[in-house]
């Protein structure tokens, strides 16, 4: 089953009098279960095309699907329903609310998705413990390091159980062996539970654990590539 079906996508942005390229009659289809990393130079369109995937920007013009429903013709409500029930996020900067605890970030999409407070404590607990975060759900993002916040992010992406996980250049903000540890996190996510995933970096080291590389330049793909992955090497 496809987890994502991208057909011609095309995306500009204005600047002034300026029209960029973000996408570029981009094509892909990526099954369930799938692990993928895009990379290309800054400015490729990997950040826009996560976005599209995500619903969280609309292409102007082609089709997108996750799972079986098209994202360019939904409304912006089931969009956001689409969002919060079956996409996780990992962003680059935590996007954590400083003034919440571990687990109160983790828990703060259940309160919205309506989850009773007993149940939803509970959860965050267990998938806080699962990030390796046992023990820390009390703390505040300030009273944890670079690679414990980016678990409390990822926990907080995996809270709903979500089939697609989107990473923005997760590990730009870590330290090696902390990126290595969320990798290893991800790797686990999707061979024990099947969670597809799809990530954009910079980092080759994280390139490393793809089973697919695809790279961009200039708002198109240009490969595309299965690969063995080998983890990651030394910095
Ligand atoms: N909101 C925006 N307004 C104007 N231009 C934008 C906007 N978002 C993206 N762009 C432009 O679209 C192109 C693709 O940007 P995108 O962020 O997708 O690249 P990227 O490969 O993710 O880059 P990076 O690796 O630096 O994050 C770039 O030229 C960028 O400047």
């Amino acid at each position: 089953m496809s987890a994502i079906i991208c057909k011609e996508l095309c995306k500009t942005f204005r600047q002034g009098d300026e029209v960029i390229t973000g996408l570029d009659r981009v094509s892909l289809a990526i099954d369930a279960g799938e692990f993928v990393c895009l990379s290309g130079p800054s400015g490729s369109g990997k950040t826009t095309l996560l976005n599209a995937m995500g619903g969280l920007d609309t292409p102007d013009s082609g089709a997108i699907s996750v799972g079986e429903q098209r994202l360019d013709t939904m409304s912006k409500s089931a969009l956001a329903n689409l969002r919060l029930n079956h996409i996780g996020f990992v962003f680059q900067a935590y996007n954590l609310i400083p003034v919440l605890s571990a687990r109160e970030n983790v828990e703060f999409i259940m309160q919205v998705q309506g989850m009773p407070a007993a149940q939803r404590r509970a959860l965050a607990d267990d998938v806080l413990a699962e990030v390796g975060l046992a023990g820390m759900e009390g703390r505040l993002p300030s009273e944890l390091s670079g690679g414990q916040q980016q678990r409390v992010a990822v926990a907080r992406a995996i809270a709903s159980k979500p089939r697609l996980v989107l990473a923005d250049e997760p590990t730009a903000n870590l330290d090696t062996h902390s990126a290595a540890q969320l990798m290893e996190l991800f790797v686990a996510l999707n061979e024990e539970r099947g969670v597809t995933f799809v990530i954009s970096t910079h980092d080759v080291r994280v390139m490393g654990y793809a089973r697919r590389l695809i790279r961009m330049q200039d708002g198109r793909i240009v490969s595309d590539q299965a690969q063995q992955p080998q983890g990651m090497e030394p910095a």
